[in-house]
This record gives C-alpha cells, sequence and structure tokens, in this order.
C-alpha cells in the first residue's frame, strides 16, 4: 500500500491552524445551532451532506462515536451553502482557502503516482473531470467514557480516490492495519498532511497500491478532531484499470463498474462493519 505523510506539501502551516481552529470552535457550538446544517432533512430523512453521525440503517448496527460534518466543497457549482456553517465567521472562507491548496497538493500527488507508475504524467490526474466531486468530512471524536468498546471510526477503506487528511496536532487515534496487526499514527505535531490512496484509485491502479485498511480509536479524557478532503471521480465515470497497467501477465484484478455504484456497495459494507472486505468484492 501507499501511505505517504507529507511534510514538504507547501502548505502554510498557518492555514492548518485556522481549519482545525474554525472546525473546532463549529463542533464546540451549542447542538441547536449545529443542527442548523444537520444531515436530516425535517429531522428523519437522512442524506449523506450536513452535520450529524451515521445513517442508521439496522437496529443492530454498530455506530461510530463521533460526529461529523459532510460537505460538496467542488464542483463549486455544486456546493450546498445551507450547509456551511455560518459560525465561525471565518469558516467558509477557511474551508474554501484551504481546499485550493489541497487540490494543488493532489495534483502533486497524482502526478508522482503517475511517474512511479511509468504512466504519462497526466493520466492520472485526466481521471478527474470538471463533475468529479470533492467532499470535506469534519470529524469530531469526543472523549469517551469505554474506548474499550467503541471506535471513533470503524476499520474501512476509503472510498475515494485520494484523501488529504489533515490531523489533530495533540491528539492521536487514527490506526493502520498491516499483516494483521493495528499500528499508531502519532498526532500531527509538525503539521503533516497524511495522503491515503481510496478504493477508487486502487481500482484504477490495478491493485499495484493498495488503499489501506484504517480505523480510529476513542480515547476516555480528549476530544480529537480531523478533516478529510476526499477526492473522488465523477459518479457516472466508468472505474476500471487503465488499459496502460495491463499485460498478459498482469490481466486486470478488478471489475469495471460505475463509481456512483461503487459508493452504493461500499456504503452497504462499511454499515454492516465490512468496510475492510470492499476491496476484495469488486475483485475479477
Ligand atoms: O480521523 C482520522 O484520522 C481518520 C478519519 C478517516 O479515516 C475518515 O474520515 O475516513
Ligand atoms: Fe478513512
Amino acid at each position: 500500500s501507499l501511505y505517504d505523510q507529507v511534510s514538504n506539501h507547501g502548505m502554510e502551516t498557518s492555514m492548518m491552524d485556522s481549519v482545525m481552529t474554525a472546525s473546532r470552535e463549529f463542533f464546540h457550538l451549542p447542538l441547536e445551532e449545529k443542527k442548523k446544517c444537520s444531515n436530516l432533512i425535517d429531522g428523519k430523512h437522512f442524506q449523506v451532506e450536513g452535520y450529524g453521525n451515521d445513517h442508521v440503517r439496522t437496529q443492530d448496527q454498530r455506530l461510530d462515536w463521533s460526529d461529523r460534518l459532510h460537505l460538496t466543497v467542488e464542483p463549486e457549482g455544486g456546493r450546498n451553502l445551507a450547509h456551511w456553517p455560518t459560525h465561525p465567521k471565518s469558516f467558509r472562507d477557511d474551508l474554501h482557502e484551504y481546499a485550493l491548496k489541497c487540490k494543488k497538493i493532489k495534483g502533486d500527488i497524482l502526478r508522482a503516482m503517475a511517474k512511479i507508475l511509468k504512466l504519462d504524467e497526466d493520466c492520472l490526474v485526466n481521471q478527474f473531470n470538471s463533475n468529479a466531486p470533492t467532499f470535506a468530512r469534519f470529524n469530531h471524536f469526543p472523549p469517551c467514557p469505554r474506548p474499550d468498546l467503541v471506535l471513533g471510526i470503524k476499520p474501512h477503506a476509503d472510498f475515494p480516490a485520494l484523501t488529504v487528511l489533515l490531523m489533530d496536532r495533540d491528539v492521536a487515534g487514527l490506526q493502520y492495519l498491516r499483516d494483521g496487526t493495528w499500528y499508531n499514527v502519532p498526532a500531527a505535531c509538525d503539521h503533516t498532511l497524511l495522503i491515503n490512496i481510496g478504493l477508487t484509485m486502487e481500482i484504477m491502479i490495478n491493485g499495484i497500491f493498495t488503499g489501506p485498511v484504517h480505523r480510529v480509536v476513542t480515547n476516555a479524557d480528549k476530544e480529537r478532531i480531523s478533516v478529510a478532503m476526499f477526492y473522488g471521480v465523477d459518479p457516472d465515470h466508468e472505474i476500471g484499470p487503465i488499459a496502460h497497467l495491463l499485460r498478459d501477465e498482469q490481466p486486470a484484478r478488478y471489475r469495471k463498474m460505475k463509481a456512483k455504484d461503487l459508493l452504493v456497495a461500499q456504503l452497504e459494507h462499511f454499515s454492516q462493519d465490512r468496510g475492510a472486505q470492499i476491496a476484495d468484492a469488486c475483485k475479477i
């Protein structure tokens, strides 16, 4: 898998701190205030975008110990400002500026990856057309009385192509699975950003790099915040291994699938606590 910690990313540390501070201030608002951005329509119908918790699908489903704010950031025309907080006042501008910087980092990483894979430099960048969505997910993990029993986020591989993750500078919690063991990622005290490959990219590059399975553990006395920027492809785009990567001795290992159908499969796996197995389900 490619698990990449970028410390020389060219983003001002002050910008990272501003986004983190704005997120913290938002999550510390009274519930009534946050509910103005709710992900429940009329208080009951779940939609992905907005503020809230897991989508409850079944009675026995295991829920994550977190609340989230999920926003569409790109395409810019697809922003639904009704869900964008107005408190703190700087929130919208901070997110807008941050998204511009992340987009540049995303381009740099995709070009570097294409080079490693001996593809045309823009081959991966070109997988993202003007309809390709970018989502920001703000995660808040409050202190949890029973960290031995409850996870902040269940094991999963990120679904979109690439994730740029801004982590709490003081509190760790993210863990990666490797050969059956969970490994801690330290808190981002030195302003690193963490880059994850997602399932969509794993499929496009035929599993040469894989999307790592990870989870977030809870903490008995400290809250933790993270901000993930997810880069997906156009929902109508058919995802499949890029032809240039295929050889007789290296055939396609994944089925072709529309991005939107893959998303449905992923959501189902996640809510059934099988988030770590989704990649296998896509294999030929
Ligand atoms: O909180 C973290 O460090 C990771 C969050 C995460 O895995 C996600 O939002 O998909
Ligand atoms: Fe994740």
